[in-house]
């Protein structure tokens, strides 16, 4: 485990109120250890009654005090009194140990919950760079599985207090009966102790293995979710299966050396803790102790070995979650995070322009560090309509990004009517903007869910509106269950066409200032787009449109035209002065 941010990502994870409970843990293992040890001390008396051991011979300080109690009772009165003393202590103690149980399940439970809950507010708090960079297997595969096995190890750690609180109750009781064999056991218990950490040690490596291994196991299941036309179609089946059985081995072989080494810890603090025992009973022995004493002591014994191994188990335990522990602790730290977009000016409409002044932007992974954006330059301006076209990978999208603050620009500026943007507030910019993208997917829901996604507050008719629009009504009406149709996961039920058309139904339903169309319309049929062309047409003048679209047909209702080319702005001018020109033309080097 990583030390420190894995103590604070399980303090969090826990909060206050259930830290709070901590204590209430602490003392219930406390008094129920407290009532096993004087029951088991009980035996004292109760052997040397029926074993005709009545004197203190062999005994000191508190075993001689248990032999006599109840020493002014006739002997049947007192064997029957002692007798109910055990009964009575064994029964309290399992209902406080019942109790217990009941409180670490609920504290346990609430963990997994807030670890869960941090994970999610995590993925929805940082920056989106962030999502371009980290492997989706890996997120899922945190948030997934990996979160079940950090609320274990709170479980688990949960366990270790009660188990705590018993061994060290019972080693109380133990030192009162005798402080040499005691100490004896407590030597003994410290070797134990350190050939069981020693081995524990070697959990760390084959945990972090595990964990690595679901990440890439989860990233094959991914595939194998959303890739099923792909790999249908090109009969990649029989790859496909390979890739993931050597994934899903991988995880295998990767538990079963961990399971391997971690099953070995049982048995062997067994066989030491058998080991110590038989000591003792040599060591009593030795020393001439008497027997009911012995026995008081051995059956104390007996009752302390499971808490300390119970112990030395959690602590294994920790070391073979280390891995889990870990990835849900990275994830959970925001350093080393791209962070959300700044800025606290709020926003409140667009009345001149936005200006992007010199703009340079690389996506800063690895692989891939070329600039996408050279000192771009050209404004946008309110209330028109702008095109914003290139050939593919001109870098149009990057500019959508850029300006919905997905990413932010490695030099130069954008200014909103002269303020620069990173000043600006980023919800209430974007809540001004409405982005109709072929890459932003439909939500799992119905259609007026989906359309109604952006605006809470929108209601049935003003989707119907928003659908008349976008072109989608008519389809919509002609669906068995209208706007109360489910579309599936990234809306797999509809058509392309009809999931761009919802999309965009879903833009406009925000009646936005700013409204984005990034080949919004490129899967709908010739028709629908010449009238969803007609009613942006109608419509322009009341808002900001930027539209980018490889057809000419598309743009054709555009007042302004930008024209990128290899990341460069190649031309900026009124659309009607180049209207005439095909696109082709358009994207040709000049
Ligand atoms: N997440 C990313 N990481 C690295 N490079 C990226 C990423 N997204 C885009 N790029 C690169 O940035 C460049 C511009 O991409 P962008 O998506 O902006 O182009 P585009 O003009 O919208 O293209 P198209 O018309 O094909 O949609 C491309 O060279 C692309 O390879």
């Amino acid at each position: 485990m990583s030390g420190r941010p894995t103590l604070s990502m399980l303090r969090q994870a826990l909060g206050r109120r259930q830290l709070g409970l901590l204590p209430i843990v602490v003392a219930l293992g406390l008094a129920s250890a407290a009532l096993e040890g004087f029951g088991i001390g009980l035996i004292i008396p109760l052997l040397g009654i029926t074993m005709g051991h009545g004197d203190t011979a062999g005994m000191a300080g508190f075993s001689a005090v248990l032999q006599k109690v109840g020493a002014g009772l006739g002997e049947r009165e007192r064997l029957i009194a002692i007798a109910a003393a055990i009964l009575g202590s064994i029964l309290l103690k399992n209902l406080l140990a019942f109790a217990n149980s009941v409180l670490t399940a609920h504290i346990y439970g609430k963990a997994g919950q807030a670890i869960r809950g941090a994970l999610a507010g995590r993925l929805l708090e940082v920056g989106y760079p962030f999502f371009l960079k980290e492997s989706p297997g890996r997120l899922l595969n945190i948030i997934s599985s990996e979160s079940w096995r950090a609320s274990d190890a709170i479980q688990a750690m949960l366990g270790s207090i009660v188990s705590a609180s018993a061994a060290l109750i019972l080693l109380g009781f133990l030192l009162l009966l005798s402080w040499q064999m005691t100490l004896l056991v407590m030597i003994g218990l410290a070797l134990v102790q350190g050939a069981h950490m020693t081995l524990s040690a070697h959990l760390k490596a084959p945990s972090r293995s595990v964990a690595a291994r679901n990440s890439a196991l989860a990233s094959r299941m991914l595939h194998l979710v959303h890739a099923g036309r792909l790999i249908r179609i090109f009969g990649q089946e029989e790859r496909e299966k390979a890739a993931f059985e050597t994934a899903s081995d991988g995880v295998r072989r990767a538990a079963f050396q961990l399971a391997n080494r971690q099953g070995a810890l049982g048995p062997l603090t067994e066989v030491l803790h058998a080991m110590l025992f038989l000591a003792v009973v040599i060591g009593a022995w030795l020393a001439g102790l008497s027997f009911p004493l012995v026995a008081a002591f051995l059956i104390l014994l007996y009752r302390l070995q499971p808490h300390v191994r119970a112990l030395q188990m959690t602590w294994s335990q920790l070391q073979g979650l280390s891995g889990s522990l870990d990835e849900v602790s990275w994830l959970l730290d925001p350093t080393g995070k791209p962070a959300p977009p700044q800025g606290s000016r709020p926003f409140a409409s667009l009345s001149e322009k936005i200006d992007f002044q010199g703009v340079s932007f690389s996506y800063a992974n690895e692989e891939q560090r070329a600039a996408v954006l050279h000192a771009a330059s050209f404004d946008i301006r309110s209330g028109r309509s702008t095109a914003l076209i290139g050939r593919s990978g001109a870098g149009k999208t990057t500019i959508v990004n850029l300006l919905c603050r997905f990413v932010e620009p490695d030099e130069g500026r954008i200014l909103v009517d002269g303020t620069a943007l990173d000043e600006i507030d980023p919800v209430t910019w974007r809540a001004h903007i409405a982005l109709a993208s072929q890459e932003l997917e439909l939500v799992d829901g119905t259609i007026l869910d989906n359309i109604t996604y952006g605006k809470d507050t929108a209601g049935a008719e003003a989707a119907r509106c928003a659908a008349e629009l976008a072109e989608a009504h008519e389809f919509i009406e002609r669906l068995p269950q209208g706007y109360q149709t489910v579309v599936g996961y990234r809306g797999v039920n509809l058509s392309a066409g009809q999931r761009q058309r919802i999309a965009l139904a879903r833009a406009l339903v925000r009646d936005p200032d700013i409204l984005i169309l990034d080949e919004a319309t490129n899967a709908v049929d010739g028709l629908s787009e010449a009238a969803i062309v007609e009613t942006l047409k109608s419509r322009a003048g009341r808002r900001t449109t930027i539209v980018i679209s490889h057809h000419h047909s598309t743009i054709s209702f555009c007042d302004d035209l930008v024209i990128l080319e290899h990341g460069r702005v190649k031309k900026q001018a009124p659309f009607a002065d180049l209207a005439a020109r095909s696109m082709d033309e358009l994207y040709r080097p000049e």
